[in-house]
């Protein structure tokens, strides 16, 4: 039978107002070594919050102190406005349900015993399970996709099953805010999603839920808002897209990242970037102004082959290709772009591994670009990205994602030879 709500116990309903879950201040310290500080952030009802950072960030350590399994030493955990320091054990049971990082579990129950385990916070000590709560276990177990193994011993199962056993617990917890550590982990990329699915579904359902989440593309994908945790505390917050910069990820990480866009999202996609010590590439760049001039000097400082044009003599990027003795196909100012300057363009375009679009490129350049190889363009705030452009991609990240490409030989090499027709 279930047991009627404790005292302690805050009712959460829907009809309350301010986040669900509220982090302010929080430090937290082992053997009065500090592993986090000022870790601040809240979590609307029915929203999913991704905790992201490299190893040893902190990501566990918050999420066991907003359970309450660890005590800060300074800040606060409010569920549903109150204070979980303020709580039994179990009426924090009844709110926040958790699944741990490992799947270790030295008994032998089996998977329905396991999932049954998730009731305890709702039963008193010699209590049975009533029709409520077996429904609750059959319910959650459906939802995890475990109910094919209710009859294993949990210690049977691989890895990636046991998680969903243990996502399975959680859910038999019914409680309205849900803390995932690493919840794909182990699992192959058919689950992880499914998985991610789940969560999602379940929040838009109307839980609450922080995941920490090792993959960055996976966690902008289904996250609403992300914390980005490093060096001893939080070091960007908010909207997925705002949080995984190449700028962030780079500070974060130690790592070269070229960020781009998940096809068919707006969701940010993070690809690591091997660190280059010098880009052997030919590189033609098609624009004009500030831009332009910054992506030469970007790409001859990382050891590029650069040429420039069109470009009109005297703008900013033909002088400083000529400084740095860049190849620049130019016109005279306000005179237009004839066809020989054109064509050397295109030659140089077509003959170079990549094309880099950087600030304005001017209509008379479209055949230019037309010619090129693996367009890339260069963010800038100047001006909106150039058109056509394959990837747009941070000037920091520009060398990288150059080299990321292949070279015009390899693209030769695997282009289908021509069928010919005398055959
Ligand atoms: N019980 C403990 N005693 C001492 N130090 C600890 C303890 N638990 C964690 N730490 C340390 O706290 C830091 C943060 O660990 P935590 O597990 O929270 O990081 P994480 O971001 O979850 O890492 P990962 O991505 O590797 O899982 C690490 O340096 C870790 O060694």
């Amino acid at each position: 039978m279930s047991e009627q709500p404790a005292a302690d116990d805050t009712n959460p309903g829907q009809d309350r107002t301010g986040p669900m879950l509220d982090v302010s201040d929080l430090a937290v310290s082992f053997g009065g070594q500090s592993v986090v500080s000022g870790v601040d952030f809240s979590v609307d009802r029915g929203s999913l919050v991704g905790l992201v950072g490299p190893n040893g960030a902190g990501k566990t350590t918050v999420l066991r102190t907003i359970k309450g399994t660890l005590d800060p030493d300074i800040g606060t955990v409010r569920v549903d406005g109150e204070p979980i320091h303020r709580k039994s054990a179990k009426a924090v049971s009844r709110l926040v349900a958790s699944t741990p990082q490992g799947t270790a579990l030295s008994f032998d129950f089996s998977v329905r015993q396991t999932v049954e385990m998730g009731r305890t916070p709702h039963l008193g000590r010699f209590d049975r399970m009533d029709e409520a709560d077996r429904r609750a276990v059959e319910t959650a177990m459906e939802r995890a996709s475990v109910t094919q193994f209710a009859d294993r011993p949990f210690t049977s199962l691989s890895g990636g099953e046991r998680q969903r056993v243990l996502l399975a617990r959680a859910l038999a917890q019914e409680t309205p805010v849900l803390l995932l550590d690493e919840p794909t982990a182990s699992l192959d990329i058919n689950h992880a999603v499914r998985t991610l699915e789940l969560v999602r579904a379940l929040v838009d359902d109307g839980k609450t839920a922080v995941a920490a989440i090792h993959d960055l593309n996976l966690a902008a994908r289904y996250c609403d808002e992300l914390v980005l945790l490093a060096g001893g505390g939080i070091r960007a917050a908010g909207r997925p897209a705002d949080v995984l910069t190449s700028d962030t990820l780079g500070d974060a990480f130690d790592a070269e990242t070229l960020v781009t866009t998940q096809p068919g999202t707006d969701a940010p996609l993070v690809t690591p970037l091997p660190e280059q010590e010098s880009v052997a590439r030919r590189v033609h760049v098609v624009g004009t102004g500030k831009p332009a001039a910054a992506a030469v000097s970007k790409l001859v400082g990382a050891g590029c082959r650069v040429s420039i044009g069109v470009v009109p003599a005297g703008d900013m990027a033909a002088e400083r290709a000529a400084d740095l003795d860049c190849e620049a196909v130019t016109v005279p100012a306000f005179a237009g772009i004839d066809d020989p300057a054109r064509q050397h363009a295109v030659d140089l375009a077509s003959a170079a591994d990549a094309v880099v679009v950087a600030g304005e490129t001017g209509d008379g350049n479209s055949t230019v670009l037309e010619a090129g190889n693996a367009r890339l363009a260069v963010e800038t705030d100047e001006s909106a990205p150039a058109s056509n452009a394959r990837d747009t991609v941070p000037l920091t990240a520009l060398p990288a994602a150059v080299a990321s490409l292949p070279s015009a030989e390899e693209r030769d090499a695997t282009r289908l030879p021509a069928q010919s027709t005398t055959d």
